[in-house]
C-alpha cells in the first residue's frame, strides 16, 4: 500500500551522478524528492568509474615521477608497489564517499530508497514490493560495460572487474579503442604490467583530433604500452600457461594473466518496466530525450549515460540534472544543457585534454575558413632526463573565420588535465586567437605555449 509518505514531486531512479544532482537541486527549490538506488550510492563515477580510476592514475603518475627522481640527483628511489595496500586504501576512500553521499542526500531533505525500481504504471514505481508515486520522474540509471559475444568472452573481465583485481596482472591485454581502454592500459603499464592495447583498426581514440591520435600513438610507441592493431578478437580460451586471445586473421596473444574488455558501454534499462510507463527506447537501447531531457512521456525525464547524450561523463549528467531541476522547480524556464563545447580529459600518461571541434569536424563545417596552429615541445618536467626518456607534448588550436575564433583546443602532455578547464571557459566565451596572444604568458609552464603559438 502506498501512503502519503510514498507520494513525491520527483523520484529519481538511480543514485549516481545525475540522479543525486537532480534530486538535491529540486529539493533545494522546495520539491519533495526521493532517489532510488539498487547498489552503492554515487553510481558508476564514485564506485567503478572516475574516482577509483583517478586514484589508480595517481598511483601510476607517482610511479612515473619516481622514475625520473634519478634525473634530479636522487638515489635509492626504487619503489615496490603493494597492490593490495593501494586497493585497500582506494576502497576505503570510496566507502567514505558513499557515506558522504548518503549524508548529503539526508541533509538536503531527499529520501533514499534502497532497491531496484520498476515502473508499474506511468506514475508509480515498485521497489522491494512497496509502491511509490510521483508527479515527475528522472531516469538516471546509467550504463554497464559491454562485452563481445565471442566464445570465451566471459573469461575476461571488464572495467568493473578491473577495480576488483586482487593482484596486478603480469601480462595483460586491454581490448578497446576508447578512453577507458587507453586509461586502464596506461595505468597497468605504468604500475609494471606487460600491457598490450588491442584495437580492431589502425589506432585508438579515433574520435579525437588527429594530432592527439598521432601524439598518443607516438608516445606509446616510445614508452609503451604495446599497441596491437588490426586485431579483431574471435575467441578467448584458457590454456596452460595463461589465456590466449585469438584474432580473426589467425594471430593469437598468448600467456596472458588477464584480458580486460573495454569495448563500449550499454545503457542500463534492465527490469525498469519502461513498457508499463509507456517510455520508448531507441534501437540502441537508450532513452531518447528532447532538448529539455523529456522522454516521449512528458512527465518522465532521462539524463546521463542512459540517454543518447554524446558526452557520457559525470559533469554532463550533473549539469543536465541541475538545469532540469532549475527549470521545473526553480522558475528558470529556459534553463537546459547545451550539448556542445564540453571539455574532457583522458587520463593517459601524459594526459589528453580536448574541447570543441576537431580539425576534421571544423573543416567539414567551415571549409577553408579554418586555420590551425600547432606546436610540439618537450616540457620542462623532462629537462634533465636522458633523450630516450623525454616525453613530448602536443598542442593544437582550431580557429575559424577572419577573427580566428577558437573553436577547438587539443592538448597532449604533462599538465593538460589541469590546464584545460580555464581555456574551455575562454572558448565558450568566444575567445579569438588574438585574445590568447594578448594574454601575458606564465613562464616557465607548458600552458604558456597556448598563448604564444605562431
Ligand atoms: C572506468 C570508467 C571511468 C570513467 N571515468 C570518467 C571520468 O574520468 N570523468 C567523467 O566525467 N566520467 C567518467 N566516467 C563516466 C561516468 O562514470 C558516467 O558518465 C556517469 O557516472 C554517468 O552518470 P549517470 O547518473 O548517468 O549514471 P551512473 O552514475 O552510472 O548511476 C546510475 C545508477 O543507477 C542505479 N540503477 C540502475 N538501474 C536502477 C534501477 N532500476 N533502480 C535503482 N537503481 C538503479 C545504478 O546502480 C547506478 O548506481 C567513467 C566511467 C567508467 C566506466
Amino acid at each position: 500500500m502506498s501512503g502519503e509518505q510514498n507520494q513525491y514531486d520527483l523520484i529519481c531512479i538511480g543514485g549516481g551522478s545525475g540522479g543525486i544532482a537532480t534530486a538535491r537541486r529540486a529539493a533545494a527549490h522546495g520539491a519533495r524528492c526521493a532517489v532510488v538506488e539498487s547498489a552503492r550510492l554515487g553510481g558508476t563515477c564514485v564506485n567503478v568509474g572516475c574516482v577509483p580510476k583517478k586514484v589508480m592514475w595517481q598511483a601510476a603518475h607517482a610511479a612515473e615521477v619516481m622514475e625520473r627522481a634519478g634525473d634530479y640527483g636522487f638515489s635509492g628511489v626504487s619503489p615496490r608497489l603493494d597492490w593490495s595496500a593501494l586497493v585497500a586504501a582506494r576502497d576505503a576512500y570510496i566507502e567514505r564517499l558513499n557515506g558522504i553521499y548518503d549524508r548529503n542526500l539526508g541533509n538536503s531533505g531527499v529520501d533514499t530508497i534502497r532497491g531496484h525500481a520498476r515502473f508499474v504504471d506511468p506514475h508509480t514505481v515498485e521497489v522491494n514490493g512497496e509502491r511509490y508515486r510521483a508527479e515527475r520522474f528522472v531516469i538516471a540509471t546509467g550504463g554497464v560495460p559491454g562485452r563481445p559475444g565471442i566464445p570465451g568472452g566471459d573469461l575476461g573481465i571488464d572495467s568493473d572487474g578491473f577495480f576488483e583485481m586482487a593482484d596486478r596482472p603480469e601480462k595483460v591485454a586491454v581490448v578497446g579503442a576508447g578512453y577507458i581502454a587507453v586509461e586502464l592500459a596506461g595505468v597497468l603499464h605504468q604500475l609494471g604490467s606487460d600491457v598490450q592495447l588491442v584495437v580492431r583498426r589502425e589506432r585508438p581514440l579515433r574520435d579525437f583530433d588527429e594530432a592527439i591520435q598521432n601524439a598518443y600513438v607516438d608516445a606509446i610507441g616510445q614508452h609503451g604500452p604495446t599497441l596491437v592493431n588490426h586485431f579483431t578478437p574471435v575467441g578467448l580460451e584458457a590454456a596452460w600457461g595463461g589465456y590466449a586471445l585469438h584474432a580473426e586473421d589467425g594471430r593469437s596473444l598468448e600467456g596472458l594473466d588477464q584480458v580486460i574488455w573495454a569495448v563500449g558501454r550499454l545503457p542500463n534499462t534492465d527490469g525498469l518496466g519502461l513498457e508499463a510507463a509507456g517510455v520508448r527506447l531507441s534501437e540502441q537501447g537508450t532513452i531518447p530525450v528532447d532538448d529539455w531531457q523529456a522522454s516521449n512521456q512528458p512527465h518522465i525525464f532521462a539524463l546521463g549515460d542512459v540517454t543518447d547524450n554524446p558526452y557520457p561523463l559525470t559533469p554532463v549528467a550533473i549539469a543536465a540534472g541541475r538545469r532540469l531541476a532549475d527549470r521545473l522547480w526553480g522558475g528558470q524556464s529556459d534553463r537546459r544543457l547545451e550539448y556542445r563545447d564540453v571539455p574532457t580529459v583522458v587520463f593517459t600518461h601524459p594526459p589528453i585534454g580536448t574541447v570543441g571541434l576537431t580539425e576534421a569536424d571544423a573543416r567539414a563545417r567551415y571549409g577553408d575558413a579554418v586555420r590551425v596552429y600547432q606546436t610540439g615541445f618537450v616540457p620542462m618536467d623532462f629537462a634533465l632526463s636522458p633523450a630516450e626518456a623525454k616525453q613530448r607534448s602536443t598542442m593544437k588550436l582550431v580557429c575559424v573565420g577572419e577573427e580566428e575564433r577558437v573553436v577547438g583546443i587539443h592538448l597532449f602532455g604533462v599538465g593538460s588535465d589541469e590546464m584545460l578547464q580555464g581555456f574551455a571557459v575562454a572558448l565558450r566565451m568566444g575567445a579569438t586567437k588574438q585574445d590568447l596572444d594578448d594574454t601575458v604568458a606564465i613562464h616557465p609552464t607548458s600552458a604558456e605555449e597556448l598563448v604564444t603559438m605562431t
